[in-house]
């Protein structure tokens, strides 16, 4: 039987503000599946009215709005479909009266938490991908977010290679700007690397809020390890307690994997060989050997000081923001 606040999404989509979002997202977690059948065809409520024509009270999924899977954006690459985020495939989406392309993520109402949802509806920053609407249809919560049509950073790498330093420092600045205004609001993304990051003409965005954490204090007291073992900093593996500056670790480590095509430890510790690396990063000092060998002087010390092995003396957003190695002189001056 729908509860009384169930009630007003018996009307299918509507269109809604970022608190009628977070509240049908907490309905969402709280409710059984057990509860489905007896619920309209599809339920939502969505942010973006400009792109995604809501009619009479129906948004129906392969009418309203066709979902395609994503062709990855470099032809070879092996599967047909975007690599799984944290719980869930990522499509195309395309607004059949709009014509406005979207990023739709699928996940299941099994896996579904109001963290997935949470702060990229109450965050906003051009680069943080916007979300657009929520919708459940068919026992999947559909994620309507902003696309990056350019596909993943890692995607890049696998396709085209290691990246010059020039477009290297073209990401970095957008990753920092998107960083030093969540970091700004006390929240770390715990999930900073190249499949993270996707591009679009004109900008790069973080994606994947599945592992984001606002912290009460200066620190996070973790329950669980959050995070992708390779681009986890020491403090984040010692789970003794860490900050916002895991981020920039974790930063530090892209910047490598996209300066050499490979995340760091892994050509001195092959994964065959190692099957965590939970240890290594734990021991051993910052991976500044696995810093390219052209790599650039500045560059370099950037990155001496995004992973300094202790997060006090770590460089935060705001001062790497400032950093020579991504403000380079123009070379007409
Ligand atoms: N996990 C996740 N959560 N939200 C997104 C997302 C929002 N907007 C997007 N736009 C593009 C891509 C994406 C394209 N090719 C790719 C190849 C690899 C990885 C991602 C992409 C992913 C997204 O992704």
């Amino acid at each position: 039987v729908l509860g009384s606040e169930q009630k007003d999404y018996a009307n299918g989509v509507r269109y809604g503000t970022v608190t009628e979002v977070l509240s049908f997202v907490n309905l969402l977690s709280s409710m059984q599946t057990a509860a489905l059948p007896n619920l309209p065809e599809e339920m939502g409520v969505l942010l973006n009215k400009k792109d995604m024509a809501v009619k009479k009270g129906r948004y129906q999924i392969n009418m309203d709005v066709l979902l395609f899977p994503w062709k990855l954006t470099y032809k070879n690459h092996g599967s047909g479909l975007v690599p799984k985020g944290s719980f869930g495939k990522v499509h195309l989406a395309q607004d059949t009266t709009t014509r406005k392309r979207m990023a739709c993520k699928l996940i299941p109402m099994e896996n579904f938490k109001a963290a997935d949802v949470e702060f990229q509806a109450r965050f906003h920053h051009e680069n943080i991908a916007e979300l657009y609407g929520v919708l459940l249809w068919n026992q999947s919560i559909h994620l309507f977010m902003e696309a990056g049509e350019g596909g993943s950073v890692l995607e890049k790498l696998d396709s085209c290679g290691p990246m010059r330093e020039f477009e290297i420092i073209w990401v970095t600045k957008q990753v920092l700007r998107g960083l030093e205004y969540l970091h700004s609001h006390n929240v770390i993304h715990h999930d900073i690397k190249p499949s993270n990051i996707v591009l679009m003409s004109d900008k790069a965005v973080l994606v994947d809020f599945g592992l984001t954490v606002q912290m009460t204090d200066d620190v996070y007291i973790p329950r669980d390890l959050r995070g992708t073992e390779m681009y986890m900093s020491p403090e984040l593996v010692l789970c003794r307690g860490h900050s916002t500056k895991t981020d920039i670790y974790s930063l530090g480590t892209t910047i490598i994997h996209m300066q050499t095509g490979s995340p760091p430890w892994v050509r001195r510790y092959p994964r065959t060989a190692y099957p965590s690396y939970l240890y290594i990063i734990h021991k051993q000092a910052p991976p500044l050997e696995d810093i390219a060998e052209d790599c650039s002087p500045v560059m370099r010390s950037f990155l001496e000081r995004a992973l300094e092995r202790n997060p006090a003396l770590r460089s935060s957003a705001s001062e790497l923001l400032k950093d020579d190695a991504i403000n380079p002189p123009r070379e007409d001056q």
